[in-house]
């Protein structure tokens, strides 16, 4: 029947599947579109005559300025074009909203949720944020942090003398990829366990995300019994078998592959961008502060355990002044209501509005810091000596210390993150006389996509052995 009413290429599954997607995504637009009406937020634009989707990939930085100090400052949320326009308006929302943000329930504003809708996770089948592997970085990676720390620095000098090899001569090098590949392999040794970690295959799959993931899990899966370890493989293995649950080959690389994209280039792009700053010509004096108290702690620690990384307060610090002004992004705390969420004051969220902190309107606000525009290494090791020690660290949260993110999906690893990157910074230092290639040693101005904002990735560096 069927068959006599419509033409025939209509019934051949290419056009089925076309329909089907079709439909799918004007559904999805008409959702956003009422979502974007039930919005009932001032929506910023460009207003100079020119608000093409273009503007919205490279200039978003100068539109989210503007947004913080005529609307969030003041306490107003507002909304503005998403670049990926299906995914309808985006909603950035004042501090005064991060308390009640970031503890509303997972079922009501969700984090994987926005994952899921702005990598479009779905169609293309990418790893999603997994519950376990949250759940085993925030228990067994903070628990084996002492141990799984000790034996970075190490792994360090083994890695990066491949990389960059130490001769008196100066060698050219782009740091970036060598950056992803030291952090893919030290990750691994958390996220995957050390065969994996010194498997070539393995790492090139993390870096680049690509599906062979499942084939290199499968593969460990499948390669008999496994001796006992202190990494992600192991826990996700132990936390399945305490709940009596299967953990097949296909789950553990997700998780994997989701650890992988959580892990590796935030850890790159902030330990090249510090590096950067500790290179430019401006804070030379401060650097050498620095390599005075690596040196003490050298002198004073037999290897760099966790206790003595803990010491290295001066770095901690320049490190946290390097991204307060050289974030790596706009938006913090990212979520997605799964259901219409109301705040208390009656802001109204409709069901699929993504919305997010404004994590650098705050970096530059003299309510927040003193002479905001100016690099103080130091500024942060002073409130630690004068207001807490415990707080304003590297990996500190707070309603303005949002590198990583807040509430229950903070980042679990955070703690791991700040020691991985105080010790390949402590090796390089210590290892290379490291410069410009340019004649100018100043750090290189950032690149601009949408809401994120990234070191330069190109710019050439040369180093050499230290004599
Ligand atoms: C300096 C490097 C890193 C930065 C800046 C960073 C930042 C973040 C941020 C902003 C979030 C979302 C938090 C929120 O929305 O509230 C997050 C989540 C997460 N990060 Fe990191 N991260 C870094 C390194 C790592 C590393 C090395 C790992 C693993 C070894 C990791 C594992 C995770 C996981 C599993 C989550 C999801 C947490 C959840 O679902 O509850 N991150 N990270």
């Amino acid at each position: 029947m069927l068959n006599e009413l419509l033409p025939e290429d209509l019934l051949d599954t290419r056009a089925i599947i076309f329909i089907a997607v079709s439909a799918t995504a004007l559904l999805g637009l008409y959702r956003r579109w009422r979502a974007s009406r039930e919005l009932r937020l001032p929506f910023l634009k460009f207003e100079d005559g020119d608000d093409s989707r273009q503007r919205y990939v490279a200039e978003s930085t100068k539109l989210l300025k503007l947004g913080y100090e005529k609307y969030l400052k003041h306490g107003q949320a507002f909304a503005m074009r998403n670049y990926i326009d299906e995914l309808g308006p985006q909603v950035y929302l004042p501090l005064k909203y991060l308390d009640q943000f970031k503890t509303a329930h997972e079922s009501k504003l969700s984090f994987p949720y926005f994952s899921e809708l702005l990598f479009s996770q779905n169609e293309i089948g990418m790893a999603k944020v997994t519950e376990e592997a949250s759940h085993v970085m925030r228990t067994d990676l903070i628990r084996n942090l002492p141990a799984i720390i000790a034996g970075v620095k190490d792994e360090c000098s083994v890695i990066f003398d491949k990389m960059i090899p130490r001769t008196p001569d100066w060698t050219p090098v782009i740091p970036y990829p060598i950056f992803a590949f030291v952090m893919a392999r030290l990750s691994a040794r958390v996220i995957a366990g050390p065969e994996l970690g010194r498997n070539e295959e393995w790492l090139g799959i993390c870096i680049s995300f690509t599906q062979k993931s499942m084939e290199a899990a499968h593969a460990l899966r499948a390669s008999e019994k496994r001796p006992q370890f202190n990494d992600g493989v192991q826990w996700l293995m132990e936390h399945y078998d305490a709940q009596n649950r299967k953990l097949t080959p296909a789950i553990l690389a997700e998780h994997e592959l989701f650890l992988a994209v959580a892990s590796i280039h935030s850890s790159s792009a902030i330990a090249l961008s510090i590096l950067y700053d500790l290179l430019d010509d401006r804070r030379q004096d401060a650097k050498k502060e620095i390599l005075d108290e690596i040196a003490a702690i050298t002198n004073e620690y037999p290897s760099w355990t966790r206790p003595a990384v803990a010491k290295l307060l001066k770095l901690d610090s320049f490190m946290k002044e390097s991204q307060r002004l050289h974030f790596m992004g706009h938006a913090r705390v990212t979520r997605a209501a799964r259901v219409p969420f109301t705040f208390g004051d009656g802001l109204h969220l409709p069901k699929g509005t993504m919305a997010q902190i404004l994590h650098s309107g705050p970096q530059t606000d003299p309510e927040f810091y003193e002479d905001p525009e100016t690099f103080d290494p130091w500024r942060f090791l002073r409130k630690r000596e004068t207001i807490d020690p415990y707080k304003f660290q590297f990996a500190s949260l707070s309603n303005v210390e949002t590198t990583f993110g807040a509430g229950f999906h903070a980042c679990p690893a955070r703690n791991y993150a700040a020691d991985t990157l105080k010790l390949v910074l402590v090796h390089l230092l210590t290892t290379y006389d490291i410069k410009y290639a340019k004649e100018e040693q100043r750090r290189p101005a950032e690149t601009y996509h949408d809401n994120a904002t990234l070191p330069n990735f190109a710019t050439q560096l040369l180093f050499k052995s230290k004599a």
